[in-house]
This record gives structure tokens, C-alpha cells and sequence, in this order.
């Protein structure tokens, strides 16, 4: 068995009557989500009774490439929202541009009320929207607590460095620490608190990813693919995690390709194609969508049927 393997069979044992608690009985957030979108209509650009992102216009071109042309996106506070699509439909694009990693074309958004359109990363984030994001190389080389320790940092760390008075950083330092193991004993990550973050599995990389990102107590949290590269055997337990941070009122905004994943944890799901989104709706109305099964198909459509390659 692989070391892999083995990681996350452990975290699996730990967390197995979770997850098979969140599997067969909808939550109380799950519930409220529900309960907060059950007058939405499943239509592209529908307004939300309460909504924490609110896009509109924003557009981005890779040479001729239109990667995002998004009229108006809003996404419902406290929900599992989950932006979907084929390859190259422009939601990874999506998701650099409004959390500040990449610069539009045109375009202007607000998260919690308040104009963000344009603002770098870090300030995104100091506002309470933070996407997770993968372990660099140098990160690998640092233990797992100080990759979780660093979501602090990379937020609000540079000025506290720059401070002549030491001992006030020194004090921060310990509170940053304390929470840090916090949110590694949460993530079931105590064992491997002082090993490099290099040696974790697929799977412990993602649950490190969102207690990094977990340190700014983020009001919303924009995950990216989530599942991929993670052993089988751990899917029920990440899904756990976002479900509970759900629960807790924490909004999720998530890009994932694994459409059991999508169908069974998704409170709302946006549908993209070309960069624009092309459909909206609870998963039940976004199953049976014409344009979504075009949009999913259209490219195996394309592709030569049985007989063809027979003649
Ligand atoms: N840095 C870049 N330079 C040039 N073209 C890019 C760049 N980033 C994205 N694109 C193009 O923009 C379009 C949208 O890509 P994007 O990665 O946002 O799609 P996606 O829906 O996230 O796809 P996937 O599911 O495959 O990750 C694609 O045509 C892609 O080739």
C-alpha cells in the first residue's frame, strides 16, 4: 500500500461515522439553504433573496479567447453553490478574477455589500472571501501547523512584521498558533501537525488548503476542485468538512468536475459554457436542463459514433 493510501485510510477510520451521519440525514444548513432558495427561479442571472457576491459585466479575453463573459451572477450567503461546466468553460478564469488573482477586461462586483471590483487578493481576503489554493514547493518544506499558521500571515502578517515593537507581534504569534492547532485538530491533521506538508497525502493537502484558508474566519470560502486527486475512500469525509463549515454559516463557493460529488453536497449549482453561464438551479433543475445536457454532450456529439468508425 502506497504512503498515500495508508494517510488517508487513517483520516477515513477517524471520520467515518461523520460522514455517514452527513450522508443520511440533510443538515440544519442544508435545510436553511433550502428553505432561502425555494422562491429562486432556476434561471441564469437570478437575483438571490440574500446574496453575498453579486457580478455583473465582468468579461476576460485570452487573445481571441472569450474565457469569461458573465452578465450577472449573484451567490446566496450560507450556501453550497457550486459553478460547474465543460473543460475550458471559463469558471476557473471566473474564480481568479473575482477573488482578486487575475485582472478582468470589464467588469464590476461586490461581496457583502461592499465594492471589490479590481482589489488584490490579500484585500479580498482581509474582507472575509479567501480561496484555497494549492501547496507551492516551498511550502512543502515547511510542517503542516506552519503552512496553517501562514493563512494568517499571508492576510494581515506584513504589517505586523514591519512593527518595532516585537514583543506586540510576539503576542500575536501565539494567538496565531493556538488557532492553528485548533483548526489542525478540526481538520484531522493533529498527527501530522510537525511532518512537512510535502509528505501529505492528496487527500490531507486539501483538508491543509482549507485550514490555511479558515485562519481569516472567512465569510466565504471559494474552493477549487476540491476532490481532485483525492483517494476514493476520502470524498465522504472532505464532503463532511465543507458540509459542516456550511453548517456553521460559512458560505461555499466550490469548482468541481466529480458530478456525483456536485449532485450530492450542492445547495445551488451555476452552469457555464463559453464563459458565460448558460444555466442556474437546485441540482434536481439543473439534471434535467436541455442546455446543460447540450452543453455536456455537445462535445461527445461531436466526436465519431460506433458506426461511423465502422464504415
Ligand atoms: N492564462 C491563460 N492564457 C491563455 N488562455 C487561457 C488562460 N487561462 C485560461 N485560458 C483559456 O480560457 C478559457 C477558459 O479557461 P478556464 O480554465 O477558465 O476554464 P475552466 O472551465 O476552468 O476549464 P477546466 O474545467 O478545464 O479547468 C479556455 O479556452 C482556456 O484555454
Amino acid at each position: 500500500m502506497s504512503d498515500e493510501l495508508s494517510n488517508d485510510a487513517v483520516v477515513e477510520s477517524r471520520e467515518e461515522i461523520v460522514a455517514t451521519d452527513t450522508e443520511q440525514h440533510p443538515s440544519a444548513g442544508a435545510e436553511r439553504a433550502a428553505a432561502a432558495l425555494a422562491g429562486v427561479a432556476p434561471e441564469p442571472g437570478v437575483a438571490k433573496p440574500d446574496a453575498i457576491l453579486v457580478a455583473d459585466d465582468v468579461s476576460k479575453s485570452f487573445g481571441g479567447v472569450r474565457a469569461v463573459r458573465v452578465d450577472h451572477l449573484e451567490v446566496q450567503r450560507g450556501t453550497i453553490t457550486a459553478l460547474i461546466g465543460p473543460n475550458g468553460a471559463g469558471k476557473s478564469t471566473f474564480f481568479n478574477l473575482v477573488s482578486g488573482f487575475d485582472k478582468p477586461d470589464s467588469g464590476t462586483w461586490s461581496f457583502d455589500g461592499t465594492d471589490i471590483s479590481g482589489a488584490p487578493a490579500y484585500r479580498i481576503a482581509r474582507r472575509g472571501m479567501v480561496r484555497t489554493f494549492q501547496l507551492t514547493k516551498a511550502l512543502m518544506r515547511l510542517t503542516v501547523l506552519e503552512n496553517v499558521m501562514l493563512g494568517a500571515t499571508e492576510q494581515r502578517g506584513e504589517r505586523m512584521l514591519a512593527a518595532p515593537l516585537r514583543w506586540v507581534w510576539k503576542g500575536q504569534e501565539d494567538d496565531v498558533e493556538e488557532k492553528a492547532r485548533a483548526l489542525v485538530e478540526r481538520f484531522r491533521l493533529s498527527h501530522m501537525a510537525h511532518e512537512f506538508a510535502g509528505i501529505c497525502s492528496g487527500g490531507q493537502r486539501k483538508l491543509l488548503e482549507m485550514a490555511r484558508a479558515m485562519m481569516v474566519d472567512p465569510a466565504m470560502i471559494m474552493l477549487d476542485e476540491p476532490m481532485a486527486g483525492v483517494n476514493p475512500a476520502l470524498v465522504q469525509s472532505l464532503l463532511g468538512h465543507i458540509q459542516r463549515l456550511r453548517d456553521e454559516g460559512t458560505t461555499i463557493v466550490l469548482v468541481e468536475h466529480d458530478m456525483d460529488v456536485i449532485m450530492s453536497i450542492s445547495d445551488w449549482i451555476v452552469v457555464f459554457a463559453e464563459g458565460a453561464v448558460i444555466a442556474e438551479g437546485r441540482p434536481d433543475d439543473i439534471r434535467t436542463n436541455e442546455k446543460v445536457i447540450e452543453a455536456y454532450l455537445g462535445k461527445r456529439r461531436a466526436l465519431p459514433t460506433a458506426q461511423e468508425n465502422d464504415a
